[in-house]
């Protein structure tokens, strides 16, 4: 399921049209998509009116029709701007619909099943008046609602919406547009299918879904120990954060983690052996770390939990980085801002919008207004993989590729959550051979845990601490899946 901004699907189209395959014939690949799509969801007893625009979003609605009738739906086609151009794709299609006997009106008809095909991807904010009076109007209509390609009045790749149409679900033509991924104008699109239309996928930017997860977690086998995954090392926790070692500790246990070294305080260490017996402890290996020391045959390590930006964080980081064969995630208090050098691993590192902030410059309206191209654009200059959390984690890696998770929901927007997260991608790092899956799984898998809970517990009362307790049940799912896959 790929990802595409306003610009790619301009170029795709141009590319297209170029190569012999004109938008016209895309508009009628994308009409009996869509014909497919929603014959599946309603029936024959049901009216339908297309609410169609003057450009290629509107010829898209006005073919589907074609399909409706000649297949004994009963479908209207309502042009509140007046007809498109006659020399348009769209207008051709109009015409062609004519010949074939049927009519589109420009007065409003009552329909159980109301489908928005108004503005797509060439809707440029702001609104005009008269198009927000008429997504006004359909929303008020008491009928399903469907968006073709995406809500009308949502700026495809920033989300920016004033009036919006309030979709209940949304066929998206090629791929998705990151606005799907956005808060508030992913709410408008309700639930999202991708509509096949004959192109090749050829982006780098895609979502990270539950069949990826099961393709690619790697299978026990009956012959592994405790060895087989090698050891993580975890610096975390501090004396007044113990939890944050914690959290991160019990993450990477209930993940897999063959072996976990904590690398914490005394005091700490002290707070939290007996909840986390199965781990070792090097008491100040945070120190040790940046005097240079590290414990010996470390597969992956993690840094940052319940730590604070220090004099000694530098030498920590520069310590674990100066080995360039081990994957290290940088978390919490190890975002800081820095130069990193390229490595033969990229460093891992899992801001929330605030540290991503801190660490580029850039204003938390503006990084949460294009996620994905932000964190991209950090990964490619800084040479890092980038966990951008929040809603719909974004997953950047140096060579361009860009995942983005569907998993989680509001019960993960707790103090402590990153803390499990951080020591989950510890533990993947170990089991998996590939970084970008190993990363890519853990964000699925700690988003899979909210989602599990919210089966049967409200958003507000998951805590941090749940995250490693619904590990177990999320990952027999995995598991499942991933027996399916083979
Ligand atoms: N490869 C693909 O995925 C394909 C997708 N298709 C569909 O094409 C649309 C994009 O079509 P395009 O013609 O570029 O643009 P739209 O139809 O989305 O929008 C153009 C109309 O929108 C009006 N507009 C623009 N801005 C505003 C505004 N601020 N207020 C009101 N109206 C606005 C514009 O009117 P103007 O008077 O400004 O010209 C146009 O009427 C994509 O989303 C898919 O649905 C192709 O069919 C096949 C390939
Ligand atoms: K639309």
């Amino acid at each position: 399921m790929h990802i595409y901004s306003e610009k790619e699907i301009r170029e795709i189209d141009h590319q297209a049209e170029k190569n012999g395959l004109p938008v016209f014939t895309l508009m009628e690949n994308a009409g009996a998509g869509l014909y497919k799509a929603l014959a599946g969801k309603i029936s024959k007893r049901q009216t339908v009116c297309i609410a169609a625009g003057k450009g290629n979003n509107g010829g898209d609605g006005i073919v589907l029709a074609r399909y409706l009738l000649i297949n004994g739906y009963q479908a209207s086609i309502y042009l509140p701007f007046g007809p498109p151009d006659e020399s348009s794709p769209a207008g051709k299609h109009l015409a062609y619909l004519r010949a074939c006997g049927y009519n589109a009106e420009t007065e409003w008809l009552h329909a159980d099943v109301l489908v928005d095909a108004l503005l797509g991807t060439g809707f440029h904010p702001p609104l005009k008046e008269e198009a927000a009076g008429v997504i006004r109007a359909l929303n008020e209509e008491k009928a399903m609602k469907v968006s073709i390609d995406l809500p009308s009045g949502i700026q495809a790749d920033t989300g920016t919406v004033n009036e919006g149409f309030e979709a209940d679900f949304t066929l998206c033509l090629h791929g998705f547009k990151p606005s799907a991924f956005l808060m508030p104008s992913e709410r408008y699109y309700g639930e999202t299918e991708v509509v096949d239309i004959g192109l090749p996928q050829t982006g780098n930017k895609r979502v990270w879904s539950g069949e990826d997860a099961g393709m690619t977690l790697p299978a026990i086998h009956s012959t592994a120990h405790k060895g087989t995954f090698g050891t993580g090392y975890l610096l975390a926790g501090s004396d007044t954060m113990p939890g944050s070692a914690l959290l991160a500790a019990k993450g990477a246990i209930r993940s897999g983690a063959g072996k976990l070294i904590i690398g914490t305080s005394r005091f700490a260490a002290g707070a939290i052996a007996g909840a986390v017996p199965e781990a070792t402890y090097e008491i100040d290996g945070f120190y040790k770390t940046a005097k240079g020391k590290l414990p010996d045959k470390i597969k992956a390590a993690a840094i940052g939990p319940g730590l604070e930006e220090e004099d000694a964080m530098e030498r920590c980081v520069k310590t674990l980085l100066a080995e360039e064969d081990l994957p290290v995630v940088l978390d919490a208090g190890a975002i800081q801002k820095r130069k990193y050098s390229k490595r033969k691993i990229p460093p891992i590192l899992t801001p929330h919008p605030g540290e991503m902030s801190r660490i580029t410059g850039l204003s938390i309206e503006d990084i949460q207004s294009r996620r994905i191209e932000a964190a991209g654009q950090y990964a490619k200059e800084q040479h890092v993989i980038v966990v951008l959390k929040g809603r719909h984690t974004v997953m950047a890696f140096p060579d361009g590729d860009v995942y983005v998770n569907p998993t989680g929901n509001a019960a993960l927007a707790k103090g402590g959550s990153g803390d499990s997260l951080t020591g989950i991608i510890l533990a993947f790092l170990c089991t998996h051979s590939s970084i970008k899956e190993a990363v890519a799984n853990a964000v699925y898998l700690h988003g899979s845990t909210a989602d599990l809970w919210v089966e049967s517990g409200g958003e507000r009362s998951m805590a941090a601490s749940d995250i490693p307790e619904l590990i177990p049940a999320v990952m027999k799912k995995l598991e499942e899946k991933r027996r399916r896959a083979e």
